[in-house]
């Protein structure tokens, strides 16, 4: 047996066997309850029907002893007596003469002998007496000749024998019981595991879907009664779900993949597709604090084009865009991986240098951006006239905060400005070519 037939068969057992207890003591107590009535009802009619062959059997004895009465003849009264006794069960007999004068009698060995009983008065009108008791009967009945009555004859007899018979069937029927009690309860748990296997097999389904939160699984039992369209109705559910939680999934998705292209239209600038002002502002704070977290160095340049106005009258418009797209793309080149470029808003960018050993790279990098920009730069076969002038400032060593950072960086390039154009200057070196 598998591990997970171990399991089944153990939640099976809870269910099973609970229902099993139930039926069974049910049973039990159907069959005690019969079985006390069968018992006693058989007691009592074996009982009567013992009075009745007693009374039998004393009015025989009676007839016989009618003459031996009438004849005064003791001993042959006494000896029928004696054998009527040996059949077994008789206590005690008693002839008594009409007016109660004992005429014979015949006490069992070991019994103790009882008072002299007297005659019923009824006696002379009816043919016998019976008296019962729990363990013995006392029959009385008319010694009659002739039709006169000229005594009554006493036999009190043991019931002890028929007891003990009852008591027997009465054990061996309590140990056909048991077995059949025991017979019933495999037989019960048998079928009840049968009957439920389809019940326990759904809530397994039920625990399995819960856990692994898999809604294509379904049930596999089918049947035409309550428990088969049980199952249909927990598999329809799981449909339903599993078609809910796939429509959710992709209406989810379709979320995420709008919520990331308005994160990027949020962050870009649509002209040059580079990071704009809104991404620039977060990306400085976050360089900053890493720069002051880590002890690097780091670099802020703001980049502003020469004559870029001129290019706007003198070209059009569009023609000033694509200057600004080609100076973002001959930017991007010669920026390294980890350099973030963007575009702040007309003809201005800013540049964020993170991780520098020293300031040489950032001023070689200025240097190296001013001679790219400042290659011949064909738009619709006209010349541009462009250049860049650069403002540099570094963190920690200039500021350590976003907005003076970047005010330092435009005073530097104003100064840049100032001194004539496709330069760049150090933030607090405004003297410097
Ligand atoms: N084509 C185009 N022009 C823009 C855009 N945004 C701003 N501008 C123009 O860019 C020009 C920027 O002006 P300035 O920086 O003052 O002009 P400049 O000629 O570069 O001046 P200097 O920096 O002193 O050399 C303005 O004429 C704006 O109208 C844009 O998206 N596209």
């Amino acid at each position: 047996m598998t591990n997970s037939e171990l399991q089944t068969e153990a939640k099976s057992d809870s269910l099973v066997r609970r229902l099993t207890r139930v039926n069974l003591l049910v049973l039990a107590v159907t069959m005690m309850l019969t079985f006390a009535l069968i018992a006693t009802a058989s007691l009592l009619v074996a009982r009567s029907q013992q009075a009745q062959s007693a009374e039998q059997d004393a009015q025989l004895l009676a007839n016989s002893l009618a003459p031996m009465l009438v004849f005064e003849d003791v001993d042959a009264a006494q000896l029928e007596l004696t054998v009527f006794a040996r059949r077994g069960g008789v206590l005690e007999v008693q002839v008594l003469k009409v007016g109660n004068a004992a005429f014979t009698h015949w006490l069992e060995q070991g019994q103790a002998s009882q008072a002299l009983k007297l005659m019923p008065p009824e006696l002379a009108n009816i043919p016998a007496l019976r008296q019962m008791h729990l363990n013995s009967l006392n029959v009385w009945v008319p010694i009659k000749l002739k039709g006169e009555l000229v005594g009554a004859l006493n036999v009190h007899q043991s019931l002890r024998a028929l007891q003990h018979t009852v008591l027997r069937m009465v054990g061996v029927a309590a140990i056909l019981i048991g077995l059949a009690i025991l017979v019933a309860g495999r037989l019960l748990r048998w079928v009840q595991k049968r009957a439920l296997a389809p019940i326990v097999e759904l809530s397994e389904l039920a625990e399995q879907v819960s856990t692994s939160q898999d809604y294509s699984q379904r049930a596999r039992v089918h049947r035409a009664d309550e428990v088969g369209r049980l199952s249909e109705r927990f598999n329809q559910m799981l449909k339903r779900v599993e078609i809910s939680q796939t429509e959710l999934n992709q209406q989810l998705q379709r979320e995420q993949l709008l919520g990331q292209q308005f994160e990027q239209l949020a962050h870009q600038d649509s002209l040059t597709q580079l990071p704009n002002r809104l991404y620039f502002q977060s990306a400085l704070q976050r360089n900053i604090a890493s720069s002051c977290e880590l002890g690097k160095l780091m670099a802020l340049m703001f980049i502003d084009l020469d004559n870029f106005k001129t290019v706007n009258d003198k070209h059009g418009h569009d023609a000033g865009d694509a200057v600004l797209r080609e100076v973002a793309a001959r930017m991007s080149r010669v920026l390294r991986a980890g350099d973030v470029l963007c575009r702040l808003g007309g003809d201005e960018f800013g540049l964020i240098l993170p991780e520098l050993a020293d300031e040489a790279p950032a001023e070689a990098l200025a240097l190296r951006l001013i001679a790219a920009i400042r290659e011949p730069m064909i738009i619709g076969d006209h010349l541009m006239p462009i250049g860049a002038t650069v403002g540099l400032a570094f963190c920690p060593i200039d500021e350590v905060e976003a907005s003076r950072l970047l005010s330092a960086a435009d005073v530097a390039m104003y100064a840049a400005k100032r001194a004539g154009k496709n330069t760049f200057r150090r933030a607090g070196h405004a003297a410097s070519s």
